[in-house]
């Protein structure tokens, strides 16, 4: 038998919608942008499956100027306790020098109290009688609400504050500061505050666009499932086929690979027939949490954050671009409403 050769690249898409920045997205931006001066410092949470493309510029734009340490959350999904890992997380301390940057895992006690100490030392140095307020930010879906609660269980012992969720916009509004850090004689402790995800408002590339939606930045109405599901056996078949070896041989082709799935799971509609579209969002769901491998979508090199910056600066929308994208926007919430998730 032909040795397996996985597809070297993906067809590019150019119907794909580029779009997902919403009306909450916009109004969470500005509050946080009012609440600013009330704040000591930022924690902006990227995911580290996808850390450049988890990045949005508008941050930088809107809250530029505040005291700022990035958190790349899920390492869980993306790390695989090798060198690789530690070479990865190396490069990604190197872009952001001098700035602080953490890595986290909700599944691990160390990395969030790795974070604690953090905003302990911060809030302290500063000793400010009143304590210290800081904001979680970030792309929707990257588990901020999830770090918050975390924070909150390590530091006070106290259950879960904000609701968290597998889709994104789970969290809609501003909160108001949860304790994370109990104060003392000097002060009062440390108040986090959880905010809604930001989509970026045009994504230009249609590949960061599938990595986003991948990683659950995006609703799974938005993008079809099998498409989605496409791209994923693209990446695991870069790194291995064995990861599906339970439903299909290696394979390219997806549409084999999701009817070899329905019928494994029982994801049948009437007369036996595979449901492709089902099957697609359970793979996506199982690579979502952990259980199709583990491994970063972005290629991670000492200049690709320079790179990724410069490219959006050329990028940077004209007036007539500006325009097709909030048209698109309409057309996206337009679209959101007429579909109900399945
Ligand atoms: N495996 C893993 N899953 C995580 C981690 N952090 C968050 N999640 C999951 O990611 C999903 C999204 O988490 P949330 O905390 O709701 O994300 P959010 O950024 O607050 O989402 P928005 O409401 O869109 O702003 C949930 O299903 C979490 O369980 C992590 O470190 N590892």
């Amino acid at each position: 038998m032909a040795a397996f050769v996985p597809r070297a690249t993906f067809p590019t898409l150019d119907s794909l919608p580029r779009s997902y920045f919403l009306g909450h997205h916009r109004a969470g931006l500005n509050r946080m942008k009012l609440m600013l001066s009330q704040i000591d410092l930022i924690l902006e949470c990227r995911d580290y499956r996808v850390p450049l493309t988890s990045r949005n510029p508008m941050f930088e734009e809107s809250l530029g100027g505040k005291q700022r340490v990035i958190v790349y959350t899920k390492r869980d999904l993306g790390q695989q306790k090798t060198r690789a890992d530690s070479q990865r997380e190396q490069i990604i301390r190197i872009w952001h020098h001098p700035s602080p940057v953490l890595f986290s895992s909700d599944k691990s006690y160390g990395d969030v109290r790795t974070i604690l100490r953090f905003a302990k030392k911060h809030a302290f140095s500063a000793e400010s009688f009143t304590g210290s307020r800081m904001m979680v930010i970030g792309m929707p879906n990257v588990g901020k609400s999830t770090l918050l609660n975390a924070l909150r269980r390590e530091g006070v012992g106290k259950g879960k504050a904000a609701q968290t969720g597998a889709q994104p916009g789970i969290t809609r509004s501003i909160s108001s500061g949860v304790k994370i850090v109990e104060g003392n004689q000097h002060t009062e402790g440390v108040y986090l505050i959880d905010t809604p995800g930001v989509f970026v408002p045009y994504v230009p590339d249609a590949e960061a666009m599938l990595k986003l939606a991948l990683c659950g930045s995006v609703k799974d109405t938005v993008i079809a499932p099998t498409t989605l599901a496409d791209y994923l056996l693209f990446r695991i078949n870069q790194v291995s086929p064995q990861l599906y070896e339970e439903y299909h041989q290696p394979t390219n082709e997806v549409m084999a690979l999701l009817e070899a799935i329905a019928h494994k799971t029982g994801r049948l509609q009437k007369g036996g027939l595979p449901d492709t579209e089902a099957s697609a969002l359970w793979m996506i769901q199982r690579w979502r949490t952990g259980h199709l491998g583990n491994f970063v979508l972005d290629n991670v090199s000492e200049n690709a954050l320079d790179r990724k910056i410069a490219e959006e600066q050329q990028l940077s929308p004209s007036t007539a671009q500006a325009k097709k994208i909030m048209k698109e926007e309409r057309k996206l919430r337009q679209a959101l409403k007429n579909r109900r998730p399945r």
